[in-house]
């Protein structure tokens, strides 16, 4: 095969594993891979990257770490805690942070790392969900990114569990809590877990396992089935001049994309690098060790869990009692909040892109995302549940809200209740209109062009801003556009739509009723007008006409 366009360092490479594994036609194809490019595909490297430094700071910490809850007198080098009984997980944080050399500085890169791990993993879902690119071909990989979203919060529940202090036995009663509020084998759940009544002796070693071999090998499984999936499904891109359905516009995986991505992890572990050195995080031998009997107060979990914690503060105490006395107690105000709001986003999240497909019947492959305006309802929808997730998230911490704003606890409490309703629908309202707004900017660009800062005078006197088509690549941006597609018109079963048929009867009324409405007002690109008079230009048709003499706008 001529290498007239492969570089000499993939030919040379590729054709000494062909001679040995007959692999070089593999490697050519692959490493010439093209990639899309656009500042939102860096999200999820930049959790891949802290992945990565979260196995590496883990595994040095496993050289140290004690996973027991023996009993231990503390003699280390801080201080104020010698003397003082406490578990020997504890015992050993303490000596990873004041008396193995570099230990301080990985405990906290470690917890760095894992905040930013999922951060990043949380931003790059919105950008997947909001360009809807998790259709299909990609509903898979949607699909395995909900896991690891899951899975990623218990292993941070894990993690931040295991040194034993003061802040990680408040998480730990929570987690007791919810255990055994669940009907029927929540006694026993929590007696496996603990190896008998709280606290028991097990619970640190049990979390250890899962925190270090179990939930991290099922992490790693399915980070690189995600990965796999992308490269062979290709990555999607934006709207933009030349690019379609059919086709991939970007630059080869080598050597323009392997140096990027280097060049990223390195930013990634210098950023996490600097936080682990300056900005102090779970300073454990502040409160010291973990006793039932006392509560620090303020304590939080990591940001990530915060939702679950103001959810139990939002819910009231309600519980039901079966079958009178003897019989069983359901704690709903434990079993609600830990069961309700992430059973609604995790299961929202993961038949978004099939009830998305059932309602408009778009059966067809898409690579080339949307601008989140160009599917207001989407949008909307996702903004939503960002705001009920918000609401919950903040009043996670409604004892520093009422400290900072001065009002009562309970107040922040009963406001909180009527937010978390009230709330996402003033966002899902709100959203509609800005996408709607947005539409009509777009139009009003394609249609009347951009203010060029030019004033002409016309011969009748009146003065006109001359208006230029805007730049070529922001124009094919825009004509990107695609209208979201609605029953029956995404096409009938040959080209991807639903067959007629698939309509009829109450569910398939239904479906149609929810098509249309999910398709929203339908703003065109290219009606001329495109609705722009309400973006207070005037003179957007004079300008046309006087400075190109039809209707056309000039350019100058
Ligand atoms: C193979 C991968 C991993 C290993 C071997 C590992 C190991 C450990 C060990 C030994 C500790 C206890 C040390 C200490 O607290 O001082 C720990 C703590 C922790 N881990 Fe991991 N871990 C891994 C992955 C993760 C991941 C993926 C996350 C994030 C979601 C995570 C989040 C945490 C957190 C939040 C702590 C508490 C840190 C602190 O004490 O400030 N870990 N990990
Ligand atoms: C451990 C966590 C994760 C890692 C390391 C990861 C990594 C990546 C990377 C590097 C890409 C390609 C670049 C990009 O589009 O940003 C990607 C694409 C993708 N990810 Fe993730 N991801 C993770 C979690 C998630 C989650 C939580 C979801 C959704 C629920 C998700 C859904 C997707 C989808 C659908 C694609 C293909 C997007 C496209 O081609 O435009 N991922 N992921």
């Amino acid at each position: 095969m001529s290498t007239g366009t492969v570089p000499k360092p993939i030919a040379g490479t590729s054709s000494f594993l062909d001679d040995r594994l007959g692999a070089g036609n593999f490697m050519r194809r692959n490493l010439r891979k093209v990639f899309p490019d656009h500042w939102s595909f860096l999200l999820g490297e930049i959790a891949l990257y802290s992945f990565i430094v979260l196995l590496l700071t883990g595994t040095f910490l496993t050289f140290f770490f004690k996973p027991s809850m023996e009993h231990v007198i503390y003699e280390g080098s801080y201080a104020p805690l010698q003397g003082i009984g406490m578990s020997a997980a504890y015992a050993s944080a303490l000596e990873i942070s004041f008396d193995v050399r570099g230990g301080l500085l990985m405990r906290q890169m470690h917890h760095w790392a894992a905040l930013l791990f999922v951060a990043g993993m949380m931003v790059h879902m919105l950008r997947v969900f909001f360009t809807g690119a998790y259709r299909k071909p990609r509903e898979l990989n949607w699909l395995i990114g909900v896991g690891l979203l899951t899975l990623a919060l218990l292993e941070g529940l894990t993690g931040y569990s295991l040194p034993d202090d003061l802040l990680s036995g408040a998480g730990l009663r929570i987690t007791e809590g919810v255990a055994i509020s669940l009907p029927l084998v929540g006694t026993w759940i929590t007696f496996f877990l603990f190896g008998g009544e709280y606290p028991g002796e097990d619970v640190i070693s049990r979390f250890y396992s899962l925190h270090i071999l179990l939930i991290p090998g099922i992490l790693l499984g399915l980070i690189s089935a995600h990965m796999i999936l992308m490269w062979v499904q290709k990555h999607t891109q934006m709207p933009g001049k030349g690019r379609t359905n059919k086709n991939v516009v970007g630059a080869p995986f080598y050597p323009a994309f392997m140096a990027k991505a280097g060049a990223y992890f390195m930013f990634t572990f210098g950023v996490i690098a600097l936080l682990g050195t300056f900005a102090q995080i779970n300073p454990i031998w502040l409160f010291g060790p973990y006793t039932p009997a006392d509560i620090s107060a303020g304590s939080q979990p990591d940001f990530y869990m915060g939702f679950l914690e103001g959810a139990l503060r939002l819910m009231p105490s309600w519980e039901i009692n079966l079958f009178g006395q003897g019989g069983g107690t359901l704690p709903l105000s434990v079993l609600i909040p830990a069961l309700v709001p992430m059973g609604i986003i995790m299961t929202g999240l993961a038949v978004y892109p099939f009830a998305e497909r059932w309602i408009t019947g778009d059966n067809r492959e898409h690579h080339v995302v949307d601008r989140p305006r160009n599917n207001p309802h989407r949008t909307a929808i996702g903004i939503s549940a960002m705001t009920f997730y918000g609401v919950l998230w903040l009043l996670g911490a409604n004892d520093e809200l009422s400290w900072v704003l001065h009002v009562s606890l309970n107040w922040t409490t009963y406001v909180g209740r009527v937010l978390v309703f009230v709330a996402p629908v003033i966002a899902y309202v709100v959203t509609y209109r800005i996408c709607l707004g947005l539409q009509r900017k777009d139009a009003a660009i394609i249609g009347h062009g951009v203010e060029s800062g030019v004033i002409k005078r016309l011969p009748h006197g009146e003065y006109i801003e001359v208006h230029v088509p805007p730049a070529q690549d922001i124009e094919a941006h825009m004509r990107g556009k695609e209208a979201v597609p609605t029953l029956p018109g995404a096409g009938n079963g040959s080209d991807g739509g639903v067959p007629p048929k698939a309509l009829r009867g109450p569910i398939g009324r239904l479906r149609a009723k929810m098509s249309a409405a999910y398709g929203g007002e339908k703003i065109p690109l290219d009606d001329g007008h495109g609705d722009g008079h309400g973006d207070g230009h005037g003179h957007d048709d004079h300008a046309a006409v006087g400075a190109g003499g039809d209707d056309k706008p000039a350019v100058h």
